[in-house]
């Protein structure tokens, strides 16, 4: 069955950050995601954790400058030392907060530059961010994203993603797969679940309805579909990890909104 994780940078809006955890158990979620862990010392996030009993599933490595438009940098040349220096942050609080993987967010193409002038960088410092979490035993998560979203993103399919994590080799370089993105870009969203979950490298899903990203059962993807396709295919394959649960609810940020919009989880929790 599948195992679905609270993305508490979406949900919740009514809420202060730290009063999210909280939510989040009382609605009958066993684990959280989020975008950045960095504003809060992380023993203070691992205690909240405790306290909830929640498990921590994926957050975001140092995206660069994100109130000034940047959205990581991964395949940017020249930012290799500010790239490193995020992914060590990322693996410390990965640590603290027994979190078991990472997400490095790829990073808009530069203006003047190809997609292709960038493939170099971004292996290289995938591959250098995989070497340094194995010692750790830390996934590392690469999203390929829409760029209705994020405009100029620069890995948006997942047979992208999969031949570069093929290229690179290593064990612990894992695709996160977030089917709302998937379908905006290519759709055939459940044979690309039979397709690529049996490879071992998908690492985390992520979902939300399509098109305006509300609850899952809001939209043209008919997720209880797609979830009876995660569930077969990983009893197959024995794979066993989370679905973030990444979107907007439909009721914003009015009271307790986010938990009426669960009424599709009722039957998962
Ligand atoms: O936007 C998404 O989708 C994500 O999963 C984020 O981690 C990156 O913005
Ligand atoms: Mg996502």
């Amino acid at each position: 069955m599948p195992r679905f994780a609270a993305n508490l940078s979406m949900l919740y809006p009514e809420l202060d950050f730290l009063a999210r955890f909280e939510a989040a158990a009382r609605d009958g979620f066993q684990a959280v995601e989020y975008l950045f862990p960095y504003a809060y010392p992380a023993q203070e996030l691992a205690a909240l954790l405790k306290a909830n009993r929640l498990q921590q599933v994926l957050f975001n490595a140092p995206p660069g400058d994100w109130d000034g438009g940047e959205r990581g940098l991964a395949c940017l040349p020249g930012r290799e030392k500010e790239f490193r220096e995020g992914v060590v942050t990322a693996l410390t609080y990965a640590q603290a907060l027994e979190c078991p993987r990472i997400h490095v967010m790829a990073g808009l193409v530069p203006a003047g530059q190809e997609r292709a002038d960038l493939g170099g960088t971004y292996v290289a410092n995938l591959r250098w961010a995989a070497q340094e979490a194995a010692r750790r035993g830390i996934d590392v998560l690469m999203e390929p994203i829409n760029t209705r979203d994020i405009p100029g993103f620069f890995l948006n399919r997942q047979d992208q993603a999969h031949e570069i994590v093929q290229q690179i080799g290593a064990p612990n370089l894992k695709v996160q797969m977030d089917l709302y993105h998937c379908q905006v870009v290519e759709g055939d969203v459940a044979m690309k679940i039979r397709k690529y979950l049996p490879t071992g490298r998908v690492g985390h899903f992520q979902i939300a309805g399509v098109p305006e990203r509300h609850e899952p059962d809001v939209g043209e993807v008919n997720y209880e579909y797609l979830f009876q396709v995660i569930d077969q295919v990983s009893q197959q394959c024995g794979w066993s990890g989370w679905v973030g649960c990444e979107y907007k609810p439909r009721l914003g940020a009015s009271p307790d909104g986010t938990s009426q919009g669960l009424r599709w989880f009722q039957r998962w929790r």
